[in-house]
């Protein structure tokens, strides 16, 4: 079609000028809409366009309106005081709304990349989509017949309605921020009476809480100059006290060690997070399997998993999965056991060297025992004890689950230990303790501890190292080592029992090796630790994102045994095993 044809017809005639098909064309015709016109004159506008224009025009007078009856800024800030963080920032970046265009914006599902392309024609369409009183309108306007309807007597039922729905939003929004007119109004904390401080808060107050927490917190950051006259730094204190145990269902007991050992700004930090789960991890066996081959066949299962941190070559975690984890071909063949990363360190600050002869004081189910044996590459000897029978039972299907050959389960009383066995050259105390650290995995802890039951952790504690320390060999050519270890953060059960260690046993502070984690304390409440006590690691969920936990490494060098005090205070077991509520300790 439209090629001429070739001919060899010598008198055929020249082809000159446009073929016959386009001299038959006519003059294009353009519709009149498109043809310049008077600019007065009033153009015919599409259903769609009609649509725009008035969605233009309500957005236009709701603008004016709002910028006569919306409320000062700060007010929005305080009502997401209770929000986290990134909630806040997501709506200074535009991802949400903010209460002044809540009513016409939803979140854009196009990206904005750069500022400037920002286009309003875009943003219309977009808001046509999402717009929640559009779609009542878009019932009518879905009909063609219904073009008409749309026009100007339908604009006043559309202004009363969007009058209407104003006026709901603001409804809403003022019951929100009912809670908190008191506050917007006074700029100094506003204490309450107190029958009003010590009775429980009811849900509805917890928005309310957690501003006068906030507002504590700043004005005990800058008490000389923020505080209300005649008001004392205590009762500051005492309130913020109060308002945090109501807010996250604490005890006082432990929200004043709280308070205690962390700084303000930290304290709201560490609480939150104790309010969220720590990631699933697994370790590897390396007596089995490669973390890269045992993470391809997890994938290979449906199992969403990563190499867990460059800290440690063994660990994964697992951000969710189609099969349950415990229960794998992969699993129940002892690639991997089921374990919290802070476990891993503890077990890293050991060190074991294949061949030595380790005792794991307080072992069961044997999550570190295993690693330990994994580490030792099934050579030496080690010793994985319990007290408690049952569980020692747990140690034993692990170690043959996961194929360890090197292992000695016993079930004796650790502060005992030494005298059935002795001569190690390494030796875990994982002890029991509160479980302050593991908050997340246990909100129980949060309101049942109290002065007793730490007491009862530290005296058990305190003499599980002693005894751990005499069962080391100090003349050990490879070792003469004691970890001490605890999931508590407490420091009457981490610093002030070595200190307790270091007064009454030959042993010195030394560095665990673990690359992170924060120092411990040299200095507590005007207590004084060693200075080495800074070779301590401490762990939190809300720094670290792991389990709370402490680790300390000592080394023994003498047979010297300190001060034998000690030894009596074990005779004394009796008393201390009619103390000991097995419910009141942490045995993770
Ligand atoms: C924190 S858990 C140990 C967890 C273990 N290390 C692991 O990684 O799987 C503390 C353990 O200490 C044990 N225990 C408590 N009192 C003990 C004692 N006097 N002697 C030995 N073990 C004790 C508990 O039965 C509990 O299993």
């Amino acid at each position: 079609m439209g090629r001429r044809k070739k001919t060899d017809d010598k008198f055929a005639k020249p082809i000159r000028g446009p073929g016959r098909k386009s001299r038959k064309q006519g003059e294009p015709v353009f519709a009149k809409e498109l043809l310049a016109t008077d600019p007065n004159e009033k153009k015919k506008i599409s259903s769609r366009g009609k649509q725009r224009a008035k969605k233009r025009l309500v957005k236009e007078q709701t603008k004016l309106t709002n910028k006569k009856t919306t409320k000062p800024k700060p007010i929005i800030k305080r009502q997401s005081d209770g929000e986290s963080n990134d909630d806040e920032e997501e709506e200074q970046q535009g991802n949400g709304y903010t209460d002044d265009n809540q009513q016409w914006l939803t979140p854009k599902k196009k990206k904005v990349l750069f500022e400037g392309d920002e286009n309003e024609e875009e943003e219309e369409e977009v808001m046509e989509e999402d717009l929640p009183y559009n779609d009542e309108f878009n019932v009518e306007s879905s009909s063609d017949d219904d073009e008409d309807d749309l026009d100007e007597p339908k604009l006043d039922i559309e202004k009363k309605s969007k009058k209407l729905r104003e006026k709901q939003r603001q409804q809403k929004e003022s019951a929100e921020q009912e809670l908190l007119t008191n506050i917007q109004q006074h700029e100094k904390v506003q204490f309450p009476s107190g029958q009003e401080v010590t009775k429980e808060a009811p849900q509805a107050d917890l928005q309310l809480l957690m501003h006068r927490i906030r507002e504590v917190i700043n004005v005990l950051n800058d008490f000389k100059n923020k505080r209300e006259v005649n008001r004392s730094r205590k009762e500051y204190l005492d309130l913020l006290q109060q308002d945090l145990c109501n807010y996250y269902s604490y005890n006082e007991f432990l929200m004043n060690k709280l308070i205690d050992l962390f700084p303000l700004a930290e304290i709201i930090d560490f609480l939150e997070a104790n309010e969220v789960q720590r990631p699933v991890t697994i370790r590897t066996n390396t007596l089995k399997t490669r973390r890269r081959d045992l993470a391809q066949a997890l994938i290979n299962r449906g199992v969403n998993v990563d190499p867990l941190d460059k800290w440690t070559k063994v660990g994964l975690v697992i951000y969710n999965s189609q099969v349950p984890i415990g229960a794998t071909p992969e699993y129940l063949s002892g690639h991997y056991m089921l374990q919290g990363a802070s476990s891993f360190l503890p077990v890293m600050a050991l060190a074991p060297q294949p061949n030595e002869r380790i005792l794991d004081m307080c072992a069961a189910p044997g999550g570190k025992a295993s690693y330990i044996g994994a580490l030792m590459r099934n050579s030496g000897i080690l010793v994985a004890n319990d007290a408690n029978k049952d569980r020692a039972r747990a140690i034993i299907a692990n170690t043959h689950r996961l194929g360890l050959t090197n292992i000695i389960v016993t079930n004796l009383d650790g502060r005992q230990f030494s005298e059935h066995m002795g001569g190690f050259d390494r030796c875990l105390v994982d002890a029991p303790c509160s479980g302050t650290g593991v908050i997340a995995k246990d909100p129980a802890v949060k309101s049942s501890k109290d002065d007793k039951d730490i007491q009862r952790c530290f005296t058990a504690q305190r003499q599980l190292l002693l005894n751990a320390i005499d069962s080391v060999n100090e003349f050990s050519s490879t070792g003469g080592y004691i970890v001490y270890s605890t999931c508590s953060i407490l420091v009457e059960e981490n610093e002030a029992v070595i200190q307790y260690a270091l007064n009454n046993r030959p042993v010195k502070l030394v560095e665990t090796g673990l690359e992170f984690g924060v120092e411990g304390f040299t200095n507590f409440k005007g207590t004084p630790f060693h200075p080495f006590m800074k070779y301590c690691r401490r762990y939190y969920p809300h720094l670290h994102n792991l389990d709370g936990f402490f680790v300390a490494k000592l080394k023994k060098y003498s047979t010297k045994q300190g001060n034998k005090k000690e030894s009596e205070t074990i005779q004394k077991k009796k008393e201390i095993e009619e103390d000991d509520s097995p419910a009141s300790i942490n045995e993770d």
